[in-house]
C-alpha cells in the first residue's frame, strides 16, 4: 500500500463507513446493532486496548482499519486454539491486532509484524513497546512482501492485513514461509460485500481481493473457509 508523505494517508484505502453504499447485508450482522450486545458478552479488550483504539482513531487517519474489541478477542482465541511458536503480521498499523495476537502466544512465542509505512512508526512504536506483551513482539518497518522472508523463520501462522491490491503477491510468500499444517488468517476478505458487487469491478481494492479469494479458492496446497465476520475473515490452512 502506498503513502501520501505528508499527512500519513493510506493511499488507497476507503475506510468501511466511506465504503458503505448499499444498506447493510447480513454479513455484518454485528454491524446491524448487535456489536454493544455482543461486546457486552466477550472478553472485555481491557483498559490498555481501549486506550490504543481511542487514541488511533483520534490521531490516525482511518482509525477503524485497526481490528477493535470484537475482532482483536478473536485474534487472541484463535492464537490459543492454534498454539502458534512464531506468528507473522502483513500490515502493523497502530498495533491493536499484533498486541492481541501476542497476548494469545504462549511463553517462548514471538510475533513478527511489519509495517510499510514508516510515518507510522512514532505511534505504534511506543504502543508495541509499553505494552504488556512486549517482549513477545518484533515491530519491523518494511515491505513484509520483500522483508519477512529474509528473517529465515518457519511460521506457524500468519495474518495478512496489508495492501488489498498486493494479497495475491503477500499470499504467495506467506504460504513460503508457512510451515505445513500452519495457518493463514486473511482480513477483509469480502470488502463490505463489494467482491459481489458489480459497481466495484474497476475499483482496485475490490479487484485485489477478488483475485485472492479466486486464488485461495483454487488453490489445491490449502483447507480454507470464509467467515462473514466484520469484513469478512478468512481462515485457511496449509496442509
Ligand atoms: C488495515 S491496516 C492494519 C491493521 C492492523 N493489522 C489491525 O488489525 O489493527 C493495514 C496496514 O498495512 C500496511 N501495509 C500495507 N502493505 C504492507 C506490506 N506489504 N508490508 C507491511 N505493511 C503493509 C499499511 O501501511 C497499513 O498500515
Amino acid at each position: 500500500m502506498q503513502h501520501n508523505s505528508s499527512d500519513n494517508e493510506v493511499v488507497g484505502y476507503t475506510p468501511l463507513e466511506s465504503r458503505r453504499s448499499t444498506p447493510l447485508s447480513s454479513l455484518s450482522v454485528e454491524q446491524e446493532g448487535a456489536l454493544p450486545y455482543i461486546l457486552s458478552h466477550i472478553d472485555p479488550e481491557g483498559d490498555y486496548l481501549y486506550r490504543l483504539y481511542r487514541a488511533t482513531n483520534i490521531h490516525l487517519l482511518h482509525g477503524r482499519m485497526a481490528s477493535g474489541h470484537l475482532q482483536g478477542r478473536l485474534l487472541r482465541m484463535l492464537v490459543r486454539m492454534i498454539r502458534p511458536r512464531y506468528i507473522l503480521e502483513v500490515g502493523t498499523f497502530s498495533g491493536y491486532s499484533a498486541i492481541c495476537m501476542a497476548e494469545g502466544l504462549e511463553p517462548g512465542g514471538r510475533l513478527y509484524t511489519f509495517e510499510i509505512n514508516d510515518e507510522q512508526e512514532d505511534f505504534t512504536r511506543p504502543w508495541i513497546e509499553g505494552s504488556p506483551v512486549a517482549d513477545r513482539i518484533e515491530f519491523i518497518i518494511g515491505d513484509a512482501i520483500v522483508q519477512a522472508p529474509k528473517l529465515g523463520v518457519t511460521f506457524d501462522m500468519a495474518f495478512i492485513d496489508g495492501d488489498k491490491r498486493t494479497y495475491v503477491e503477500t499470499y504467495e510468500m506467506v504460504i513460503n514461509v508457512l510451515r505445513p499444517g500452519g495457518f493463514v488468517l486473511a482480513d477483509n476478505t469480502l470488502w463490505d460485500g463489494h467482491v459481489v458487487d458489480p459497481a466495484y469491478d474497476r475499483d482496485p481494492q475490490t479487484r485485489g481481493i477478488r483475485l485472492f479469494n479466486d486464488h485461495v479458492a483454487r488453490d489445491t496446497r490449502v483447507e480454507r473457509v470464509i467467515l462473514p465476520l466484520r469484513d469478512g475473515l478468512t481462515l485457511i490452512r496449509k496442509k
